[in-house]
């Protein structure tokens, strides 16, 4: 069966061109994001669900969303995306990071001087036949000071824009270098710094806990009398009802909105202002930008739900389509290998090591990683895969740590896990040969070579004339077919195990035979379907 994506928000047709195009069926719902309950209706019977920002994906969306594998968002906020309850559920969410900067960016230069020369008061005077030649007196924007507050895409490309206009342009972005303020042409400045001296803010950071307000009661306070602000970034980034009071005081000059704390804005603390423009969240559109956004997504999406490559995702490290089938057998291996501990193991899992050795070192170990968590934990809980796993064992208390280090045996490639329970050590290594197909090469200190199979049985043993023909016959009486035998053991006479894969499932009352055969210390059933 094709993957089934919704679009849910009003995206180019571009996004459905591309689904089509790469064999994926595709339905068409501009208005249903803004309708959560005919939205959880439905959302069921799709893998992907595409974006902008009038969908809620919200907790309780994503429970109904049973086959749901990734969130495209077209555009750059997530901020309407649960991501935390789409990683525990396992879910992708993926972004389009640069797509729509310049048009971003571009608005809130329009939004400066619309306040600058207060055009759109202007215009509805002249269009309303008034002629208040008079009434109009702007400021000019050479020479004064843009302070840009978040100097990522966006607020980087306002920051060229704003030094090609001969202003002075100050920012603050704690994540940014010296060297890259040096390239763009910028003073790195504090926050009350920059306060202080702008005559022109422009907010461009995301919302987080710790930009929401920031400007706030108090830092509105701080800035430059007559400064004028823009938000073209997030609503919530502005106390509006602090903003209100400082312009309805004369202190702020002016303020010029695209983004609001609630949204659709149909009412807001800074309606009616004079000295106050407003857009209804129009920094992203323009005919260009969502072209590329819409394109970009449905590109990123299909290729995650076709061939497992993770671009732009927030909540999974990115794999490319180069990188997927490289490391599509190790990740494999390390899920299996997971499965393995996971199954073998009699007690919870404390911490789990994972241990990459040789040129296996070079792929995206993080994601391999989070494969070894989600096998490990699958016995104990069904549904889980590698998006959610990482986070789901940090609220379980596993501790994971992972180790990389040169090849030091034989093998090009090796994985070691080794998962620590109250009842001791399971340690078990694979690795992947060009035959593509992973395998166990070691458990604890004892070389073996085995095949991942759908049903298989793990013995531990002692090694002693006779055993293997009992167990042989354990089998037969039980009518249980031997696919393949695969035996280590560490010294003649010492400690044995076997990996036996068999057709079929093994019933309870042969395994309880095999468990009570003389010399066998361990014996247990693995699932690796
Ligand atoms: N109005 C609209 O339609 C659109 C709004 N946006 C919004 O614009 C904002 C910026 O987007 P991008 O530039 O693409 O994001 P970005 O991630 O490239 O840049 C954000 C910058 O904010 C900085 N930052 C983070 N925390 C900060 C803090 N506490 N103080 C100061 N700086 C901080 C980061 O270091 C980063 O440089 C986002 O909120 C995005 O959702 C984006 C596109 C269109
Ligand atoms: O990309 C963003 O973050 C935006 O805010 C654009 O929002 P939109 O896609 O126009 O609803």
């Amino acid at each position: 069966m094709p993957p089934r994506v919704l679009i849910s928000d009003s995206l180019s047709p571009a996004a459905a061109q591309i689904f089509r195009l790469r064999g994926i069926e595709v339905d068409c719902e501009p208005t249903l994001g803004k309708d959560s309950d005919k939205l959880a209706a439905a959302i069921g019977d799709y893998d992907g669900l595409a974006i902008r920002s009038a969908t809620k994906v919200t907790a309780d969306l994503l429970q109904r969303a049973s086959r749901l594998k990734v969130v495209g968002r077209a555009g750059v906020g997530v901020d309407n995306v649960d991501v935390p309850a789409a990683t525990a559920r396992g879910v992708i969410v993926m972004n389009t990071p640069f797509g729509n900067s310049v048009t971003a960016a571009e608005h809130a230069i329009a939004l400066m001087f619309a306040l600058a020369r207060e055009i759109p008061a202007a215009d509805a005077s002249t269009q309303a036949g008034k002629w208040e030649k008079n009434r109009f007196m702007g400021v000019e924007i050479t020479g004064k000071t843009l302070g840009v507050v978040g100097c990522g895409n966006i607020g980087s490309n306002v920051a060229e824009r704003g030094i090609g206009l001969k202003m002075r342009v100050i920012a603050f972005d704690p994540y940014l270098t010296e060297e890259r303020a040096r390239t763009l042409g910028v003073e790195k400045v504090e926050l009350d710094d920059l306060l202080a001296r702008a005559d022109f803010i422009t907010l461009h950071t995301p919302l987080t806990a710790h930009t929401k307000n920031i400007l706030s009661a108090e830092n509105i306070a701080k800035t430059k009398k007559g400064a004028r602000i823009v938000n073209c970034a997030r609503g919530g980034l502005v106390d509006e009802e602090a903003l209100r009071k400082a312009l309805d005081d004369g202190h702020i000059a002016g303020a010029a909105f695209d983004v609001f704390a609630k949204e659709p804005a149909t009412e807001n603390p800074l309606f009616g202002h004079p000295h106050v423009v407003c857009t209804p969240h129009l920094g992203a559109s323009t005919s260009e930008a969502q072209e590329k956004v819409a394109l970009q997504i449905a590109e990123q999406m299909s290729d995650y739900l076709t061939r497992g490559a993770i671009a732009n995702a927030v909540n999974f490290p990115s794999i490319t389509a180069e990188e997927a089938p490289r490391l599509k057998p190790f990740i494999e291996l390390a899920e299996k290998l997971g499965l393995f501990a996971g199954q073998v193991a009699r007690a919870g899992v404390e911490k789990l090591s994972v241990v990459y050795e040789g040129a296996v070192t070079l792929e995206k170990t993080r994601a391999m990683t989070a494969a070894a968590i989600s096998g490990l934990l699958r016995p104990i809980l069904e549904d889980i895969n590698a998006v959610a796993a990482p986070v789901v064992a940090k609220e379980r208390g596993v501790a994971v740590e992972e180790i990389t280090r040169e090849a030091q045996g034989d093998y090009e490639s090796l994985i070691t896990l080794n998962a620590l329970t109250a009842q001791g050590e399971i340690r078990v290594s694979g690795t992947v040969f060009h035959d593509g197909k992973p395998r166990i090469i070691r458990i604890g200190d004892i070389g073996v070579d085995a095949e991942f199979s759908p049903s298989m049985i793990y013995l531990t043993n002692e090694d002693r004339p006779g055993f293997i023909g009992r167990f042989a016959g354990a089998l037969g009486d039980a009518e249980v077919n031997i696919a393949t035998f695969a035996l280590g053991r560490d010294r003649p006479g010492g400690q044995a195990v076997a990996l036996v894969a068999i057709d079929g499932d093994l019933p309870a009352r042969a395994l309880s035979k095999i468990e009570r055969l003389p010399g066998v210390k361990q014996a247990v059933t693995l699932k690796f379907s």
